[in-house]
């Protein structure tokens, strides 16, 4: 379980991108972390594994306070945190079964990490991992060979053959085309379902986080302005999430668009129709 509490964040330029922000995943959930371009979404999965520091808050990984651990501690405790990212971050001179096993880096010794070598057990792994995200007999093709919905997979096995007890997922579908990011984020949500992982997503497109989380975060300006289920997001949810307005409890109810609408949401950043 992921648990913060009173999150922020203000960068050495005064740029205050979490304003305490706290929230919890659990189980085997899905959250969604929604919110307009500049909104902290990324400022906010970095804290939590502190690739940026946060300014205050804390962040607890199950029992382990994240934002209290040193470095070596900090270390080991991020493998315990499945990272996937928008741009795949992967070894591109590197086959598919190379880059997988970069997931297993934190658990061999640094001679065996120099080496590359893997015990058989992870490699056993990591075929059953490859097979089930679509890759089977792929292991020894390039990954800079590779489709981009391809890419998010190898990255998607990396993470799980972390064996995290997280993952963060920091906008996996940005550079895929429509078809291939649904397909990437049902892959994700049912591996991780299957595992009993749960993942924090931050995502721009709204019906893709309508459609695959359990749970939506909104976050504007660095604070959370809506939570709760996908059936729960209505317009005044969405004005509230990418406008930070505070509208009357009767203009609600206008459904949502879809990509399909043709002014998509995944557009959702952009004013609404009508707004000046
Ligand atoms: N390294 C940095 N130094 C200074 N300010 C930063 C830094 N990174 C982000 N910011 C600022 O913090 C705020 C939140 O940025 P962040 O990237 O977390 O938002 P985001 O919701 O992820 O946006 P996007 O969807 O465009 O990626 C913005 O005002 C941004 O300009």
């Amino acid at each position: 379980m992921l648990r913060v509490t009173d999150l922020r964040k203000t960068y050495a330029t005064g740029d205050e991108a979490l304003q305490g922000v706290t929230m919890s995943v659990e189980g085997s959930e899905t959250v969604a972390m929604i919110g307009p371009s500049g909104a902290g979404k990324s400022t906010f999965i970095r804290c939590v594994n502190r690739l940026t520091e946060p300014s205050g808050g804390r962040v607890y990984l199950d029992e382990t306070e994240l934002t209290g651990l040193g470095d070596d501690a900090l270390r080991s405790a991020r493998r315990d945190i499945g990272m996937i990212f928008q741009e795949y971050n992967l070894v591109e001179r590197l086959t598919v079964m190379e880059n997988v096993l970069t997931g297993r880096l934190g658990y061999v010794s640094a001679w065996q990490a120099f080496r590359r070598s893997f015990p058989p057990e992870d490699i056993e792994r990591a075929y059953q991992i490859l097979d089930r995200v679509g890759l089977a007999d792929m292991e020894n093709k390039r990954v800079d060979e590779l489709s981009g919905g391809q890419r998010q997979r190898v990255g998607i096995a990396r993470a799980v053959i972390q064996q995290p007890k997280i993952l963060l997922v920091d906008e996996p579908t940005s550079s895929l085309d429509p078809e291939t990011s649904d397909t990437v984020m049902r892959l994700l949500t049912d591996i991780a379902a299957e595992r009993e992982v749960p993942v924090l997503i931050n995502i721009h497109e709204v019906d893709l986080a309508m459609e695959h989380a359990d749970r939506i975060v909104g976050l504007h300006d660095g604070e959370l302005v809506f939570e709760g289920p996908p059936s729960e997001l209505d317009q005044r949810g969405l004005d509230q999430v990418y406008r930070g307005a505070a509208v009357p409890e009767n203009t609600d109810g206008e459904k949502p668009r879809s990509r399909s609408d043709g002014d998509a949401l995944s557009n959702a950043d952009r004013p609404l129709a009508g707004e000046t």
